[in-house]
């Protein structure tokens, strides 16, 4: 933890303040348009602890940086519409359609202010330890999943993890319910055989789907969608979740896990990555499995053991199974799926590669949420859509008119604070703030007027000297 902070208070990077040949003039957003036009300037005024390099004199080091500085880094080919929002506001953008390696992603972290990923970046503690990130000011995930076991470490370094927790939920649901029918006709087998030149007109084993038991594993945004459509075909739900949920239409929660593997007739898992999903569902789950059922999986690869799963399916225990997610996927399209060929060449399995969310709709809208949440907290601090931090923000700013500065100090979450912050902001009206916690950690965010700009360095050391702090911002 203490290494934490030292990473946060050490940043000493100075960014290169050549002045910008253009802003954008048509704002991106309303918070850009109310933020950074400020009225004596064409340059977006944005301040940041790493903005104040200490060698500088104090008037160069309170010269407003403009948006054009600010670095994003977008791996994993997210969705154009993430770069049309990104760019429109400025920001510099780096694209890559695929994962980096470790070493890579650590060279890059060096230098970026804002992250992107999608699940194939699993951004483990352990990256975070090795890596030197001063600049770096928040990570959006642009999917559903995020890295939870950093989580925790990046609140600790005031670092805002957004993603976008339902845009692709009806993908996955439709998904989900094409495979249960593929399952319960054998459809890819017959098209295999069909494709191969072999007639094979069989109805032995094939099933409707009406009348039948499914079970979902997590009841969250997917599995309570799946639901829905799943009862539209007939079919009879029953859902575990660790949490009581409200069941939809007919649907009944089952106390435990057992309970439903021993009814499902097709069961199908929608649990988010987490040590307590990890091997969720093993040999020991899969033999009280009725006989003839069948498993999906467009969870994370984790959750279900493949070795297991491949024993059911030899054994004829389980009729089927489609799996969209592995323990280890490639980082790249054109690579080589390797490691699962025991799945391979079995009977009705189907195997697609993490598909699950891969719809325009979905990644149209995953890549603007992801990117309007980002361009929010860069350029006014509101971190409402953040997975691990209190979600802030404060209606309206008048950063960019005069005397107006936007107070942001991320600190822990400690008697007292409030009162030592407000004793530094005494001396200037105070128009509205906002503090929430979450866990150790705060956010506070304080709209004040009245302030000279000879001042904002004097405010900015004074809440950079509190013990409790983790970040301090301040947009004017
Ligand atoms: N295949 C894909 O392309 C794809 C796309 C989107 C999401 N996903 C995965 O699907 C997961 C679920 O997505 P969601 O939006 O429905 O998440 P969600 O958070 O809305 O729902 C997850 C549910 O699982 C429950 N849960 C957690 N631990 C559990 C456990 N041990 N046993 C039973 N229930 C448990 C939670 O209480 C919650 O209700 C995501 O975390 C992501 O990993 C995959
Ligand atoms: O977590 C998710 O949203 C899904 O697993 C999709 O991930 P992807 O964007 O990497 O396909």
């Amino acid at each position: 933890m203490a290494t934490s902070i030292t990473v946060a208070r050490d940043i000493k990077a100075t960014v290169s303040r050549s002045p910008p040949i253009s802003v954008s003039t048509s704002p991106a957003t309303t918070f850009r348009s109310l933020s950074f036009h400020s009225s004596n300037s064409s340059f977006p005024k944005l301040s940041h602890n790493s903005y104040f390099p200490y060698h500088q004199p104090v008037e160069k080091q309170l010269k407003p940086f403009a948006t054009e500085d600010i670095k994003i880094l977008l791996l994993e080919n997210i969705n154009e519409s993430a770069r049309t929002v990104l760019e429109k506001e400025g920001y510099q953008v780096e694209f890559y359609n695929h994962a980096l390696t470790e070493d890579e992603l650590i060279d890059k972290l060096k230098d970026i202010h804002v992250l992107g990923i999608r699940s194939h970046t699993a951004l483990p503690p352990s990256i975070l330890k090795r890596a030197n990130f001063p600049n770096l000011l928040a990570i959006g995930t642009f999917c559903i999943g995020t890295p939870t076991a950093s989580l925790l470490p990046l609140a600790r370094l005031g670092i805002p993890v957004f993603n976008s927790p339902f845009s692709s939920s009806r993908s996955v649901a439709e998904l989900t319910i094409a495979n249960i029918i593929i399952l319960a006709r054998q459809l890819l087998d017959r098209n295999a055989e069909l494709h191969n030149g072999q007639w094979n007109k069989v109805s032995t084993h094939c099933w409707e789907v009406r009348g039948k038991t499914l079970g979902i594993v997590g009841y969250g945004h997917i599995g309570s969608q799946l639901s829905v459509l799943a009862e539209a075909m007939g079919m009879v739900v029953t859902f575990y979740d660790t949490i009581p949920v409200m069941a939809l239409g007919k649907a009944k929660q089952v106390a435990t896990l057992d309970e439903l593997l021993i009814k499902a007739d097709f069961l199908t898992l929608h649990v988010p990555e987490a040590p307590e999903t990890n091997g969720l569902i093993g040999a020991a789950q899969l033999a009280k499995m009725k006989s003839g059922s069948y498993i999906l999986n467009a969870s994370r690869g984790s959750v279900l053991d493949i070795p297991s799963l491949v024993s059911a399916l030899r054994s004829k225990h389980l009729g089927g199974a489609a799996l969209d997610v592995f323990p280890a996927e490639p980082g790249v399209n054109g690579n080589t799926f390797e490691g699962y060929e025991e799945l391979a060449g079995l009977p009705n399995v189907v195997l697609t590669p993490h598909i699950g969310g891969a719809t325009e709709e979905a990644q149209r809208f995953i890549g603007n949420e992801v990117a309007e949440a980002l361009v929010r907290f860069v350029n006014s601090g509101s971190t409402v859509g953040a997975v691990n931090l209190p979600e802030v923000a404060l209606r309206g700013m008048k950063v960019g008119e005069e005397g107006s500065v936007r107070v942001i100090f991320i600190h822990w979450n400690r008697p007292g604070v409030l009162r030592q912050v407000n004793g530094i902001l005494k001396d200037h009206n105070v128009d509205k703030q906002m503090s929430d916690s979450r866990g150790e950690v705060a956010y506070l965010m304080a709209d004040i007027s009245c302030v000279k700009e000879e001042e904002i360095k004097c405010l900015y050391d004074n809440l950079e000297s509190l013990t409790s702090k983790i970040m301090t911002r301040l947009l004017y």
